[in-house]
């Protein structure tokens, strides 16, 4: 098999993990027949014919389904809110396991179009809000929750609005608030976000299931945590809202709720009923795909699952990590460019700042390495770019380009580079199987690339300038490097595979 062909599988083993179903079918069991108890990571709830369920987010009509499945009569009544048309591209998709059965007790609501909240998904949110506040003590609510759930659960608290609340949500989103930012506002404008489902919910036994789709995984941010205590205040609201100057412009209903919300961090509640357990995430994904990489031969040692920060800087640190694999794969790994490349990774990484990243721990381990296998480094996360043109791309094939031509400037630049005598693949891609608003779910790159290309009339560097990585790749090859899986119904960020083994042992 080729350098490509295993990074392929690599990506399709560490996605398929965190597939809704064995997800779902990992996480919980129903046991015993005659006081049968759902088993949830080690804890046992009884059960009774007085389970419920509700779910919001991108990936959570699979996990219902998978959750329906295992639950059976148990289930005595659900309701999700789902993307705008997911079950028809479901459908199309031919992913039928993803999809409720014909007399399912759940009922789907679709809303949130273009990932904003709509009145469709304030819909979904009403009914969401009925069924929890109507539970007693004798019921469990099931929690279903992914990516995307913010836009799909609002309720915003009156007398705001929901126009005023989507507004608001597209102005901060614009002016580059990140994920952490934007849900700290939402959480304070919102019935049911920062913990407020699970408060309503009381006195029935929450469990939740989560899917994580934020770097380092915290429960108070994933989908604006609507069963979790939330670790912020009106203060850091108004602070969020200050530094993308907002506060001169709130509507006067954001102002009414703002200022008779209580300005100190609340005591803490008690969130006893609740259990919030994180089913899957990219760490997750990671490690299958290292186990599967070991089991293809490799060495294979996991960077990072919180990979983030801007795309630039990050293409740099893969670059420089391949250049120092490469150099240690020649026998030069402890040579003057050896420290040389280690210095250049460790400056890179403290301007990066990647979240639980001991980066000089992991160049010991690399220092390790012998040269006797392939080697393979997984890491996962989720970059910023800062769009400058206008062309059309995504996270992932941007990051491939910018490392094909991080690779081939290296190469240009040394007299017999260590990398012209290895054999090299970088794969980024985006496990929800959309990049950006494109059809494909990330790209390939070697260092070849940029040479290629330009035999076909293609500049590289051009197309990047633009943002315009999807019809670079669209057109490289006739879109040979493109990675295309349609999309996947989960989502835990991105994840980055690094291939290298010496050119005279393929
Ligand atoms: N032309 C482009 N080139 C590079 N990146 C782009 C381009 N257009 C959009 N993007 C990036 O794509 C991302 C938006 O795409 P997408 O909808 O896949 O977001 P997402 O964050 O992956 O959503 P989700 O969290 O649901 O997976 C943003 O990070 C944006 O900067
Ligand atoms: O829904 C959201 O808030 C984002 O996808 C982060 O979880």
């Amino acid at each position: 098999m080729s350098l490509r062909e295993h990074a392929l599988s690599l990506f399709r083993s560490a996605v398929g993990t965190v597939r809704p179903a064995p997800m779902l079918k990992r996480a919980v069991k129903l046991q015993g027949d005659g006081c049968p108890q759902l088993i949830v990571k080690g804890r046992a709830f009884p059960v009774k014919r007085n389970l419920y369920l509700v779910g919001f987010g991108k990936a959570v009509l699979g996990m219902a389904a998978a959750a329906e499945e295992i639950l059976g009569d148990h289930l005595i009544r659900g309701i999700v809110s789902v993307p705008l048309g997911i079950q028809e591209s479901l459908q199309r998709a031919g992913m039928q396991e993803m999809l409720l059965k014909p007399h399912s007790r759940i009922q789907v609501i679709e809303g949130a179009r273009n990932n904003l909240p709509d009145p469709e998904a304030l819909r979904g949110a009403g009914a969401i809000q009925e069924l929890a506040q109507g539970l007693t003590a004798d019921d469990l609510l099931l929690v279903l929750i992914s990516g995307g759930g913010s836009a799909l659960l609002p309720a915003p608290i009156p007398p705001i609005l929901l126009e005023e609340k989507e507004k608001l949500t597209k102005m901060l989103a614009s002016r580059g608030a990140a994920i952490q930012e934007l849900n700290t506002v939402r959480k304070t404008l919102s019935l049911l976000k920062g913990g407020g489902l699970a408060r309503l919910a009381y006195p029935a036994q929450v469990v939740s299931l989560i899917l994580s789709d934020v770097i380092g995984d915290p429960l108070d941010i994933i989908a604006s945590g609507p069963t979790a205590a939330s670790s912020h205040s009106v203060q850091d609201c108004l602070q969020v809202l200050a530094k993308y100057n907002l506060l001169q412009s709130l509507p006067e209903s954001v102002e009414t709720v703002l200022s008779s919300s209580p300005t100190k961090r609340a005591a803490p509640e008690d969130y006893s009923h609740v259990c919030n357990v994180i089913i899957g995430s990219n760490a997750l994904a990671l490690d299958e795909a290292k186990r599967q990489a070991e089991g293809l031969g490799y060495v294979a040692l996991i960077l990072s699952a919180a990979v983030c920060g801007d795309i630039g800087h990050v293409a740099a640190l893969y670059c420089q990590l391949i250049r120092l694999l490469c150099l240690g794969f020649a026998g030069l790994g402890e040579g003057p460019l050896g420290n040389e490349v280690r210095g250049n990774l460790l400056q890179l990484a403290a301007e990066l700042d990647i979240p639980g990243l001991n980066l000089a721990e992991f160049l010991e381990a690399l220092r390790g390495l012998g040269p006797e296998k392939p080697v393979c480094i997984l890491a996962g996360g989720e970059t910023t770019v800062q769009l400058r043109g206008t062309g059309k791309g995504g996270r992932n094939q941007e990051l491939a380009l910018r490392v094909g031509l991080g690779l081939h400037r290296a190469q240009g630049a040394e007299a017999s580079s260590p990398l012209g005598r290895c054999e090299i693949i970088f794969l980024s891609g985006g496990t929800d199987g959309q990049d950006g608003p494109t059809g494909a779910a990330g790209a390939f790159c070697s260092p070849e690339l940029v040479d290629e290309a330009f035999q076909e009339g293609l500049d590289a560097e051009a197309f990047l300038n633009n943002n315009d990585s999807y019809t670079f790749f669209s057109h490289f090859q006739r879109g040979r490097h493109l990675l295309v899986t349609g999309l996947t119904g989960t989502n835990v960020m991105d994840i980055q595979t690094v291939l290298i083994r010496p050119k005279d042992r393929s």
